[in-house]
């Protein structure tokens, strides 16, 4: 999917922009405060109805505003289609594609698949395993079809099963949701594994030209014990769940290990290289989503400069435009991007105050 137009009104310190991005690798530059990554979070708030920054969708709306609107006119081979949304203050969000209201947040993901690599982006790396999981949950949900509803079903029956053990129910009563459970979370595991499995596939050829000394390693932990049969696990673990209040093991349980070597990646690599790694899976799962679903991507790189040195912001841009997707790159500096590019970028904007200026 390409963006062809983007309409941004009130969205932070942006009243009203409009601009008609390239195809390929657009710049967007400007001070410290000046809304650059305003622009990235409408596109990204635009494909899953979210901020990035945020959880309060409220933030976003540009103070003495009562609403924002995103408007964008998006291409996709020789489909056009017209996407819009509007999220008010009390709340609410409108969503129309084609005229048509859109219900389901899901839908829009499926429309618009946006990668984003900010430089909170480690938290794939450091924090819990949350992130993570839903980093193989994007790739999943968009690689297979059944994925979602597999999901929603996994975590609407362990809503329930905790419900029953912090009431300190029987097994027999834990015991009659546990065949559904079973069933749902075999299938969301298999297609996590096979998803990851492809993506190993990919992130070779990135990470070997991103991290050429260094072998990291990525693997699938399902979220108990591969070697153990699931739905008897439940069963023995039954006493250990009562005591605990929650269901201790299980697909929502489920990470990504990266290593190098023996160590976890996070303490054996530096910044940039940890910068680059996160990016080189970004662009892994853009490119499988392509030569899975002939989907593109559309990759949101905020503050792309720091932490990496001329070779190296050099390497991530070239692999970033050999996917042929529509690229947003921020920086305060336009020269720390142009001088790593051996061709000027397809556009450029500067942002000043909120308002965003096409460069001829
Ligand atoms: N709801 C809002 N209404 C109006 N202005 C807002 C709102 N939320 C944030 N702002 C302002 O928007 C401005 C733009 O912030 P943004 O993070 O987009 O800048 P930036 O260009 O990415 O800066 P940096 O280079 O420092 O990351 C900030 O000055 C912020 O105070």
């Amino acid at each position: 999917m390409i963006i062809q137009q983007l309409h941004v009104e009130s969205f932070r310190n942006i009243h009203s922009a409009q601009l008609s991005p390239g195809n390929g690798l657009n710049l967007i530059y400007g001070h410290n405060g000046s809304g650059k990554t305003s622009l990235l979070e409408a596109i990204h708030f635009l494909g899953l109805g979210r901020s990035f920054r945020s959880h309060l969708a409220q933030r976003v709306i540009q103070e003495g505003e009562d609403k924002l609107q995103l408007f964008s006119r998006l291409a996709a081979g020789d489909e056009e289609h017209k996407l819009g949304l509007r999220r008010f203050r009390n709340g609410d969000t409108e969503v129309r594609m084609d005229g048509e209201r859109i219900k389901k947040l899901s839908l829009l993901a499926e429309a618009l698949p946006i990668q984003l690599i900010t430089p909170e982006s480690f938290a794939l790396l450091f924090e819990g395993p949350k992130a993570r999981r839903q980093f193989i949950d994007w790739g999943a949900f968009h690689s297979d079809p059944s994925f979602y509803l597999n999901w929603m079903n996994v975590r609407r029956i362990l809503k329930q099963r905790n419900q029953l053990l912090r009431d300190k129910a029987s097994y027999q009563q834990i015991a009659f949701w546990d065949k559904e459970f079973l069933r749902y979370s075999t299938a969301v595991t298999e297609i996590r594994k096979h998803y990851v499995d492809s993506l190993n596939e990919q992130l070779k050829g990135i990470i070997g030209g991103f991290l050429p000394q260094v072998e990291v390693r990525v693997s699938f932990t399902q979220g108990w014990d591969s070697k153990t049969d699931f739905a008897e696990l439940l069963q023995t673990q039954y006493e250990r769940d009562l005591a605990m209040g929650f269901t201790v093991s299980g697909p929502h349980k489920a990470d990504l290990r990266l290593r190098v070597g023996t160590l976890p990646a996070q303490d054996a690599l530096s910044r940039g290289q940890l910068k680059l790694l996160v990016c080189a899976l970004r662009i892994a799962q853009g490119k499988l989503l392509q030569q899975q679903l002939n989907k593109n991507s559309i990759y949101l790189v905020d503050d792309l400069p720091s932490e990496l040195d001329k070779q190296h912001r050099k390497l991530l841009l070239q692999e970033l435009v050999e996917t042929n997707a529509q690229v947003f790159v921020t920086a305060i500096d336009p020269a720390a991007i142009s001088d790593s590019l051996n061709f000027p970028p397809d556009r450029t904007f500067r942002v000043e105050r909120g308002e965003v200026k096409v460069i001829e």
